[in-house]
């Protein structure tokens, strides 16, 4: 790494740069452009009004101010003879340069030959067309002199920059070199070096990312695990004690991680499916095999909420067996932590299940064997790790209810196996969801009061907590008042958000479960995993606010056992997109569809909580958009693996990044 001030520039520009995480050359050239300026003669189309023209000016400036604003406007002729009027605001000092017969450029938007000029040069457009990197930068630092350092940068470390590719896959996929790829992307000469500096940057980052992965799968595959040993019989009996069967895909996920806990290597698998597929009762038969082998069982969730409802869960299902579980909780009295802390120690308790309070110093795990995470994007990886380290060799499961398309989780998750839960149950109906134009409850008063007149209990979801007065959006609270106002004393309504105590919450769950609430006003708190099975209405506000992802979750709270359910998307917004994302959901109920379409709309990062779960962030790759790289990029790094293994070939790189998971023991690049 070499030190910034080599630069020579001021010290309030150092702090600037530093203030954007550059501190070295290297940080400096690893700041790409993230879009381009491109100067070029253009006239404008049907579809778009923008122009960038070279012309002469025909008539003298006439100037009006109104105080310190001004408008210039003058006549151009281009040279094709044609005349256009000239407007700009507030650049009366250009008035000097504009003089008859001047040649310049002008760049705006053009209407019926009036053009709004966003910017003049008083040059021939030859003289300053080209394309221009744009960065993404703080106050203080220009444009210009932002080139000028990365340049500076790319001249002091002498262009010396190995290429990380190895050249007989450079030369297999007609890729420039490094070096060249790091000038063309921050100077280039036209589009086309920058799709060749494209293409070199984003395969070399897949190549680590799929190296890294495959290097992890490697390591691990050798680590040993416990082979465990269990009688598959009871594991049978208990599954054919459920009051329905199993479906196929549910079996097989069974069989896989039963396959892996008696495998002498370590579990490390990610099942997902979508939301109300079964995946508590696959994570339920998976703890129970485990305890069947004399080892202790965590099972973490993301909320208290929700945790706790694993927690009734689970003990309903083990209820005829001897398992004992606990759960701890933040919210837990410190006698009752105590008390929990005791039985997790000694080995009384069989199977752990909480929040993050599993993982805290004081937990001391008597001989922990398998650990489950539900809802993986919602820990951190080194959460996960916290807890993993908690036994010894420990077999480790991922729940995911955004499930993504396969091959996208190969590659995503290329460290992990993965295991699908596609079918739903047997008789479950979709949920009939509609899309409805307004801002208010009043289209739908009448299904509500029929709804809940049977019987039935409603989910009520919004956005906000309390009112803001920068957001339209409704705000729970003022929701839940005006509700209780309008059914007085017929049905009781409750409030539920992320900023109430984690007993206030479990205590209006609790009140929702057993009907003494009715409806239930709430945030997004109840989006994962809450099971209340006389509640299949659902209504969203602002439902434009959520992604698409995030509307399924919401949804699948309803409609999970044989009850016909509805959900009404309500939105005022009037954006084509917004609306078409919501008839999206009238149509599709499947999660990996949906996914797949918020994907590529949102990109993974925003769908699955890239900073969170510890996905690799890309600078310059796309992992949707640049899918088909990613999977040249797998197959070679599959190669590469291959070769280094058999003919201790391409050391170099593998050692590389082998320093750098040792340091890391994580991909982070
Ligand atoms: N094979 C099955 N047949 C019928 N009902 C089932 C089956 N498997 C699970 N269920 C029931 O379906 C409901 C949803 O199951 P479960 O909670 O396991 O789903 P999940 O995938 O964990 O859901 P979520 O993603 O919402 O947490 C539960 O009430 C469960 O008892």
């Amino acid at each position: 790494m070499t030190d910034i001030k080599l630069l020579k520039t001021t010290s309030r520009r150092l702090e600037i740069l530093a203030s954007m995480n550059i501190t070295t050359l290297e940080d400096l050239i690893y700041q790409y452009p993230y879009r381009y300026e491109v100067i070029e003669e253009k006239y404008p189309t049907d579809e778009d009004e923008h122009l960038i023209i070279e012309a002469t000016v025909i008539s003298p400036v006439k100037i009006f101010f109104k105080g310190k604003m001004s408008r210039m406007s003058f006549e151009v002729e281009d040279k094709y003879l044609q005349h256009f009027q000239v407007s700009i605001f507030n650049r009366h000092f250009l008035r000097q340069h504009l003089k008859l017969g001047t040649t310049i450029t002008i760049i705006g938007k053009c209407v019926n030959h009036r053009i709004t000029a966003s910017d003049i040069k008083i040059k021939p457009l030859q003289d300053i067309s080209g394309i221009y990197p744009v960065y993404s930068l703080k106050e203080g630092i220009t444009q210009k002199s932002f080139r000028q350092y990365v340049k500076k940068a790319l001249s002091l470390l002498n262009h010396e920059f190995d290429d990380f590719i190895p050249e007989k896959y450079r030369i297999q996929h007609h890729l420039i070199r490094k070096e060249s790829a790091l000038y063309c992307i921050h100077f280039p000469e036209n589009k086309k070096d920058v799709q060749e500096a494209l293409k070199y940057l984003k395969y070399e980052e897949f190549l680590k990312f799929q190296l890294t992965m495959q290097l992890m799968k490697q390591q691990r595959t050798q680590e040993m695990g416990i082979a465990k040993d269990f009688d598959v019989t009871q594991l049978q009996s208990l599954i054919l004690s459920l009051p329905f069967a199993l479906t196929k895909d549910q079996q097989t996920a069974i069989k896989e991680i039963v396959e892996d806990l008696k495998s002498p290597q370590m579990m490390y698998r990610f099942l997902q499916g979508d939301v109300g597929s079964g995946k508590t009762v696959v994570s339920s038969v998976a703890l129970y095999a485990n305890y069947l082998a004399g080892y202790q069982g965590a099972l973490m969730a993301p909320t208290e909420i929700l945790a706790t409802q694993h927690y009734q869960t689970l003990s309903r299902f083990f209820e005829n067996t001897d398992v004992r579980i606990e759960l701890l909780t933040g919210s837990l009295s410190l006698k009752e932590k105590e008390r929990v802390y005791q039985a997790i120690q000694s080995g009384e308790a069989d199977i752990v299940v909480g929040t993050h309070a599993l993982f805290q110093k004081k937990v001391v795990y008597h001989n922990l064997g398998f650990v489950i995470t539900d809802e993986q994007h919602r820990f951190g990886v080194m959460q996960r790790k916290a807890l993993k380290n908690k036994g010894q060799q420990v077999d480790f499961l991922i729940m995911s209810a955004t499930p993504i398309p396969r091959t996208l989780a190969i590659s995503m998750y290329g460290d992990m196996d993965v295991s699908t839960i596609k079918t739903m149950p047997q008789g479950r109906l979709p949920v009939k969801t509609q899309y409805i134009h307004s801002s208010s409850m009043k289209p739908i008063l009448k299904h509500l009061k029929s709804y809940l007149a049977q019987g039935g209990q409603c989910y009520v979801i919004c956005p906000l907590v309390e009112d803001s007065e920068n957001l339209e959006a409704k705000s729970a609270s003022q929701i839940a008042k005006a509700m209780q106002k309008y059914f007085q004393t017929q049905y009781n309504v409750g409030l539920l958000h992320g900023q109430m105590k984690e007993d206030e919450k479990e205590k209006v769950m609790n009140s929702f479960l057993n009907n003494t609430i009715q409806i239930l006003v709430s945030t997004t708190v109840v989006e994962v995993g809450v099971d209340v099975k006389n509640a299949n209405m659902m209504v969203i506000y602002n439902a434009e606010r959520f992604g698409m992802s995030q509307l399924h979750q919401l949804r699948g709270r309803i409609g999970r056992g044989q009850e016909q359910a509805y959900c009404y998307l309500m939105s005022s917004s009037s954006s084509k997109e917004a609306i078409e994302r919501l008839k999206y959901l009238e149509k599709s109920h499947d999660g990996f569809e949906i996914s797949l379409y918020d994907l590529k709309l949102r990109g993974p990062g925003e769908v699955l909580g890239q900073r969170q779960s510890g996905l690799p962030t890309f600078l310059v790759a796309d992992i949707m958009k640049d899918f088909p790289i990613l999977s040249i990029a797998r197959k070679d790094a599959d190669e590469i693996i291959h070769d280094y293994i058999q003919n201790h070939e391409y050391q170099g790189i593998v050692c590389k990044i082998q320093e750098k998971l040792q340091v890391n023991n994580e991909y982070v690049d």
